[in-house]
Parts: C-alpha cells; structure tokens; sequence
C-alpha cells in the first residue's frame, strides 16, 4: 500500500493531494495539464520537498514530519517522457548500470526483464541507433534492474508517435501482468490509462479529485470521464476458449462472455476489455441476421445526457443486470423512439471489442513473487 500525502507550494501552483495507491498494480495519476501529476511523483521520489508531507511505500515512512529519506535512499525507478540513456553505452551496459544501482534482493531478475521487454535483440547496439519506443523500453528496463519497490512513469509515451505507441503499449501491458512491485504512472491520454491501470487517481488543479477502481471511476456520472467526448468501458475477464479457426477467443466477464478477435491466450488468462460507447447500441430484442458477434442482455442503470443531442446509457451486464458496467452512447431519438427508461433489461450489441492483447515474447511470468 501506498499512503502519500503532499501539501504545499511550488512558486505559485499549491499541490494538496492525498491518496492511497494498492501495493500492487498499476495506479494512474490521471488529469489535465499543470494539474500536479509531475509534482506528484517528483515528491514521491524524493526530487520535491513540500512543507507538509507523508508517504509510505509497503510499510516504510520515507516522509513524515522532519524525517525525509533522501532520493538517493529511496527504491524507486523512474522512467520519465524521453528515455535518458547513456548515449556512449551500449543498450547492455545501459541496462548493466541498472543493476549495479540495485540495493538488497536481486527479485527482479535481468533474463526476465530482457524477456518481457523484448530487448534482447538490441542489446550490442549503441542507443543513439534505437528507435524512440525502444529507447523507452530500454529505460523502463534499467529502471527496473535498479530492483525498485516502486515504479514511478512519467508520460513514457508521450514523446513517441502512433505506432512507436502502438508498438511499446503491448510490452507495458505484459509488464503490467508479470510485475509484482506497484507502478504509478502519470498520463494524460484516458485511452492508454484505460488499458493499462487498475487503480485510477482522478487530479484536477493541484488536487485529488476522487481515486478508486478504475472500472468504477469511468462509468461514475459525478466524475468528468463518462462525460468525455469518447468514454469507453473497462471490463476484466478471462478467457475460457479460443477458436483457432475462427481466430475468435471467448472472454468471460462480470454478467457475460464476449467473442473477441484474435488468440487471447490459454484458458483462465486474464484479460482488459476497453469498450468504447460509441460501440455499444441498444435494442428491446435480441438481434437477428446480424454480423454482430456480441449481443448480451443487460439492464439500464441509469442515462447522461451528452453533446449532439446524444445519450451516454449506464448498463450493468446480464440478465440480471448485476454484472459488469457498460456504457453506450445513443442519440437521444433512438432513446425516445424504443421507449427506454433506466431499470429495463435491453440487449446491447457491441460493434468491437478492442483490447489489450500481448505481444508474443517468451515468457517472463517468474517476475511476479509468490
Ligand atoms: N519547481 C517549480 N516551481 C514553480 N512552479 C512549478 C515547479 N514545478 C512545477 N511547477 C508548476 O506547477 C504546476 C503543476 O506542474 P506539473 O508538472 O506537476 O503538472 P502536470 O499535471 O504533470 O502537467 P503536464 O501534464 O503538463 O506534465 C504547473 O503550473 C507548473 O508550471
């Protein structure tokens, strides 16, 4: 568990932010620009010091009163927006250098961390020679060699264009499942969020606006996320059959079980679902001659209005209407002309399903402790 409590001033921006991250998993700090995330991790890893403040990382006080463990005693990994390398070393001596930083326990093993990141195969190369996503895996990958108790992130992404994204999202994604030690990782693309937080901190002018499951926090209508031009969904679930020949897996989730493309893994395998409401409409009755794969029932739990004469729809998942929460986004005559009122059980059809699948590199899974 994570407690941080920072308050103070930073010239003429006052930070008082107060939340509890989980020991494990990745924690987003997510908002709008200026709003403190940087200086947030800044006092996390020891960079800031503000007047007031109280952190505790699994246990240990590093800040509380007048006792402040320096920077330089803290066990934190720091991957910031442009990848710092040494640009006269070598992408194995860059990672080397990781390692010789490390303090106590080696519980992050090098074999593993190469594995997971893909790095092997840049490994004599000198790092002025990489790409900007593989520059950033290679910092991700040093960071972690320094055996942190904690990984802070800075908008690694965000130097990096769309496919240099596209490509390094999947790594982090795995990183995501293998790693025991907490990441709390500052963005401002909700979409990325989505697909790789579990905890979400919610920020806005130099405070903590709400913090909780990010399932929850992006279907909450008090919160600012569903009345977003493009909500989406997060749903968790795991997969109970693939079909090679269809190159379709099934997922089962909170009320359901989704047809998804693609090989999503063994049996059992955890996998995000991120379902954007502009992808789910509504009917009274199930579908008939339709391409659509999924159509499950679900019940109306309640409807915000949005932009363009268009509704976001809460739904929870199932026949019961108990399961996981949904969003779709409908215009407000189709709300009007099917006669929809919250409480009803309607059948949602969902046009995709986009999601967070692995990249195909040999397995890293011995990362995670028992
Ligand atoms: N050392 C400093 N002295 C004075 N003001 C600062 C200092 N560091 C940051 N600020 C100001 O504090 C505010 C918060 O900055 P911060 O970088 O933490 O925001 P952010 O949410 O990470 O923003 P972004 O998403 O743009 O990176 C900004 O207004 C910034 O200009």
């Amino acid at each position: 568990m994570i407690a941080a409590a920072f308050r103070g001033r930073q010239g003429s921006f006052a930070l008082d932010a107060t939340f509890e991250a989980p020991g494990s998993g990745v924690t987003a700090l997510f908002g709008p620009s200026g709003c403190g995330k940087t200086t947030v991790l800044r006092c996390i890893a020891g960079l800031a010091r503000l007047p007031e403040g109280r952190l505790t990382v699994n246990g240990e006080t590093w800040q509380e009163g007048r006792h402040f463990v320096p920077p330089h005693r803290r066990a934190v990994g720091y991957v910031f927006q442009e990848a710092s390398l040494f640009p006269h070393l070598s992408v194995r001596s860059n990672l080397t250098f990781g390692l010789r930083r490390a303090k106590g326990d080696r519980r992050i093993r090098e074999e593993e961390v190469v594995a997971l990141l893909g790095i092997a195969p840049l490994f004599e190369r000198p790092t002025t020679m990489l790409s900007g996503g593989e520059r950033q895996r290679v910092a991700i990958g040093r960071a972690l060699l320094s055996q942190p108790q904690l990984l802070l992130m800075d908008e690694p992404l965000s130097a990096l264009d769309r496919f240099s994204k596209d490509d390094i999202l999947p790594y982090l994604e795995r990183l995501h499942a293998a790693l025991s030690i907490p990441v709390l990782y500052v963005s401002h693309d909700i979409a990325e969020v989505e697909r790789l937080a579990d905890t979400l901190v919610l920020m806005e002018a130099g405070r903590v606006r709400a913090a909780g499951p990010i399932a929850a926090m992006v279907s909450d209508p008090a919160l600012p996320l569903i009345h977003m031009p493009q909500p989406a969904a997060v749903i968790d679930g795991h997969v109970v059959s693939t079909d090679a020949r269809y190159g379709l897996s099934e997922v089962a989730v909170a009320g359901g079980r989704l047809i998804v493309p693609g090989d999503l893994g063994p049996p059992g395998a955890r996998q995000r679902l991120r379902i954007p409401a502009n992808d789910v409409s509504l009917g009274r009755n199930p579908p008939q001659d339709t391409t659509i794969l999924n159509a499950l029932p679900a019940r109306i739990v309640g409807v915000e209005p949005a932009a363009g004469h268009q509704m976001t729809v809460r739904l929870a998942l199932g026949p019961d209407g108990t399961g996981a929460a949904l969003l779709a986004r409908i215009s407000r005559l189709s709300w009007d002309r099917l006669a929809l009122e919250p409480g009803q059980i309607v059948v949602a059809r969902l046009k995709a399903v986009a999601l967070a699948e692995p990249p195909a590199v040999a397995d890293a899974g011995g990362l995670r402790q028992p």
